[in-house]
């Protein structure tokens, strides 16, 4: 275990078999529909890797990267990186490591949602809940965790820590 993880919360099998379950559940729901997975960057990239080899249909991978800031405007994000494609008509399916305060999904679905997508949904492999502050709920959701800061599996702390094969707690004196 890495030094700076106060805890492990979830080990590679256990997010795998987790992937395994929600697989089933968004392929039952998209048999015959054309499925595109957006992963948000950069959090999403190992959970999309491991959901998508449980997802035995047609689909196509798109990816978006987005930063929120606090301004006056307190929804406003930027497109740092967007879509190569038109999703007008389009089923999405929005690829997350983790919901927290819900931000950043809530504008992001807004915005696939005002660009005509057929419709827009959500997958996350971690559900902070009591970290919401916007309204917005996943469709499929892996694990409901604690309001602690998590790291591990793409989740980073200034960066780091985004290739631990498991989720873990970072250890308070780590950012305090
Ligand atoms: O629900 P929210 O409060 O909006 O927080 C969740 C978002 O924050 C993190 O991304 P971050 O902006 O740190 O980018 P990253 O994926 O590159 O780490 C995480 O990957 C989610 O995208
Ligand atoms: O707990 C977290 N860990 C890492 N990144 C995050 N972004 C929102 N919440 C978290
Ligand atoms: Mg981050």
């Amino acid at each position: 275990m890495h030094k700076d993880v106060k805890e492990i919360l979830f080990t590679q099998e256990e997010i795998s078999e987790k992937c395994k379950e929600l697989g089933k559940l968004i392929m039952n729901d998209y048999q015959d529909k054309e499925l595109v997975l957006v992963g948000l960057l950069k959090g999403s990239v190992p959970f999309l890797a491991e959901l998508s080899k449980f997802i035995d249909l047609d689909v196509t991978f798109d990816y978006m990267d987005v930063s929120s800031y606090e301004g006056v405007e307190s929804r406003s994000i930027t497109i740092k990186k967007d879509l190569d494609q038109d999703v007008k008509g389009k089923d999405i399916l929005l690829v997350e490591d983790i919901l927290d305060t819900g931000k950043t999904l809530s504008t992001v679905k807004a915005m696939l949602e005002e660009r005509g997508a057929a419709s827009v949904e959500i997958v996350t492999m971690l559900d902070k809940k009591e970290g919401r502050t916007f309204p917005i709920e996943a469709k499929y959701a892996g694990f409901e965790i604690p309001n602690a800061f998590v790291i591990g599996f793409g989740l980073d702390f200034n960066e780091k820590y985004r290739n631990l094969p498991y989720v873990g707690i970072l250890k308070e004196e780590c950012y305090q």
